[in-house]
C-alpha cells in the first residue's frame, strides 16, 4: 500500500480500493463514495476524465477518510449522510443509519396515505422513534397534502429529524416532538408507523461491529426480550388513532408471531404483513378489529 495517494482522479480511485481491500466487504463501493464526495466528481467524470488533478487538500481529506473506513467506522458515518427513499438524510451520533429495509414500511403505507390524502384532503401521520425523520419524510416527500410528526426521545436525534426536513424542503409539514413514545403527543392520526428498537439486550453485544459501536444504543435496544416498545405502541395507540387508522411496525425477522399477539392483545388485527428485499417478515400493518 502506498503511503502517499495518488492525485489523479483514476489512480486516486485505485489507490484507495486497493487501501480498503483488507478491511471492507465492498471495497470498491465505498472506495467510490469516499473518493467522489470528498473530491465533489461523479462517476462519469472519473471514466472519462481519469487524468483530472485532485487538490493536495482533498487528497488528505480522503485519506483520513479512508483510514476511517478501514478503522471499521460504517461509510455513510464518515460521509455524514446516507440516500433512504431517494432522499439525502443526514445523520448524527444520535441517529440511527436508515436502512434499505425500512423502505419497506415506507411502500406498504404509501397506498394507505396517498388514499387518505386524496378522500380527506390531507393524512396525518405519527412517527414513532423517527430518528432521521426518515419514514415521515419519505412518506410527506411523495404526497404532498400528507403532514407529520416526528416524535423521538433523543433531541439530537430530533434536530437531525429537523434539518433533513429542512433541506429537504419539506419542514411547512414536518414537526418534531421530545416524548417518551406517546406521552406528550396530542390529537388524531390516520397513520401510526413506528420502526422502534427491537432488539433482545443481551443480543446487542452479538451484533456487528459497525451496528454496535456506531448506531446508538437507544435505537437499537428494545429490553429484555426486544418487544416492550410494541406492547406500549400497541397499548396506548388507540387514543391517538383516527377510527378507520392503520399502525405499520417494522419488526426484527423473528418476531412476526409475538407482534401479533401483542396487537391482538390491545383489540388489532394485521391488514398486511410485508418482506424485505432479503425475503424476512420486515413490516406488519394493523388495523383495529371492527366491533
Ligand atoms: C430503530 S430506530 C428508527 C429510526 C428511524 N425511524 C428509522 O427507521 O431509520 C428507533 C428510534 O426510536 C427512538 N426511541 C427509542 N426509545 C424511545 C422512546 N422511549 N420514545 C421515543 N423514541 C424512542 C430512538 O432514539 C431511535 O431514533
Amino acid at each position: 500500500m502506498a503511503d502517499q495517494l495518488p492525485e489523479t482522479l483514476g489512480q486516486l480511485l485505485r489507490e484507495a480500493q486497493a487501501r480498503l481491500a483488507a478491511a471492507v466487504d465492498d471495497q470498491a463501493l465505498d472506495a467510490r463514495l469516499i473518493v467522489e464526495h470528498f473530491s465533489g466528481t461523479t462517476r462519469t467524470q472519473a471514466i472519462v476524465d481519469p487524468e483530472r488533478k485532485v487538490d493536495a487538500g482533498i487528497v488528505a481529506e480522503i485519506d483520513a477518510a479512508l483510514r476511517r473506513r478501514a478503522g471499521g467506522e460504517p461509510v455513510h458515518r464518515i460521509l455524514g449522510y446516507r440516500e433512504f427513499y431517494g432522499l439525502r438524510l443526514s445523520l448524527s451520533p444520535e441517529t440511527l443509519e436508515p436502512r434499505p429495509d425500512t423502505e419497506t414500511l415506507v411502500e406498504a403505507m404509501l397506498p394507505f396515505v396517498r388514499a387518505v390524502a386524496v378522500r380527506e384532503g390531507e393524512c396525518r401521520i405519527l412517527d414513532l422513534g423517527t430518528g432521521t425523520g426518515a419514514i415521515a419524510l419519505a412518506l410527506l416527500s411523495a404526497v404532498p397534502t400528507a403532514i407529520a410528526t416526528g416524535v423521538d426521545l433523543s433531541a439530537g436525534a430530533l434536530a437531525t429529524a429537523a434539518r433533513n426536513a429542512g433541506q429537504l424542503g419539506l419542514a411547512g409539514r414536518f414537526t418534531v416532538l421530545q416524548s417518551d413514545w406517546f406521552e406528550k403527543v396530542s390529537g388524531r392520526y390516520h397513520v401510526i408507523a413506528a420502526n422502534p428498537p427491537y432488539i433482545p439486550s443481551e443480543d446487542i453485544g452479538n451484533l456487528q461491529d459497525e451496528v454496535r459501536n456506531f448506531d446508538p444504543r437507544l435505537a437499537l435496544d428494545g429490553g429484555a426480550d426486544g418487544l416492550n416498545p410494541y406492547r406500549i405502541i400497541a397499548a396506548e395507540a388507540a387514543r391517538f388513532l383516527e377510527t378507520e387508522g392503520r399502525i405499520a411496525v417494522e419488526i426484527g425477522h423473528t418476531q412476526h408471531n409475538e407482534v401479533c399477539e401483542i396487537f391482538a392483545a390491545a383489540g388489532y388485527v394485521p391488514g398486511g404483513a410485508f418482506r424485505d428485499l432479503g425475503g424476512n417478515d420486515r413490516v406488519i400493518v394493523f388495523e383495529r378489529i371492527k366491533p
